[in-house]
């Protein structure tokens, strides 16, 4: 394949960034709003943002099933956050929030699991795959619960949390261990936000080469 064409699902959320990480990372990245759009790329990133508001509008452009459909037959999907929320097969605190997940990834997912305590915060983690700490951001993120016997962990919340960075430390300390990046096949999940992270496309080139290798 020469140069891959990645679409970000460019309904709401942070979609800027991710079509610029994409690019410096040699893909051309298009955003997908349309059905005809969707048919044209090789793979597809789902930004964050808010999985109900992002459930409601797919259906509102008549996106939900084509995407729901062509990730059933194997379309390279890269999450984050809001976005690993809608590649779930299942999801917590979904019921009364109107989230229908579109269930390419074999993982039960929790939304806004870090609670109110600790709300956003930042942290370096190790990341299966990728040499050295990783900057994760977390917005309001999921973890997750359950996984498939088909995924793989890439990355767990570390234990002794940077206080500096990190004001509620000791309540972060008992999250240590929770999953927060997973992968199963070609498609790719983050609870946290690499495309906020300047100058660090470690995440986006794991996606693009596993879109390359399809
Ligand atoms: N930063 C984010 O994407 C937040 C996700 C949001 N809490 C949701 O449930 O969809």
């Amino acid at each position: 394949m020469g140069e891959p064409v990645i679409g970000v699902l460019a309904l709401q959320g942070g979609v800027a960034e991710h079509l610029a990480a994409l690019e410096r990372c040699g893909a051309r990245a298009v955003p997908v709003r349309r059905v005809e759009e969707l048919d044209a790329v090789d793979g597809i990133v789902l930004p964050g943002g808010e999985s109900t508001t992002m459930t409601r509008l797919l259906d509102t452009v008549e996106l939900y099933e084509p995407l729901r459909a062509r990730l059933a037959e194997g379309l390279p999907a890269y999450g984050s956050c809001a976005g690993m929320i809608m590649l779930a097969s299942s999801v917590e605190d979904a019921g009364t929030a109107g989230v229908r997940p579109l269930g390419a990834l074999d993982v039960v997912v929790r939304r806004n699991a870090f609670g109110r305590q600790v709300d956003s915060f930042e942290t370096e983690l190790d990341f299966q795959g990728i040499d050295g700490p990783v900057r994760a951001v977390f917005i309001r993120a999921p973890w997750v619960d359950k996984i498939g016997e088909d995924v793989s962990v890439l990355a767990t919340v570390p234990g002794g949390l940077d206080a500096a960075t990190t004001p509620d430390a000791t309540e972060h300390d008992g999250l240590a261990g929770r999953i927060v990046a997973v992968q199963q096949g070609a498609v790719l999940a983050t609870a946290f936000h690499p495309e906020l992270v300047e100058g660090d496309e470690r995440v986006h080139r794991c996606f693009v080469r596993i879109v390359r290798g399809r």
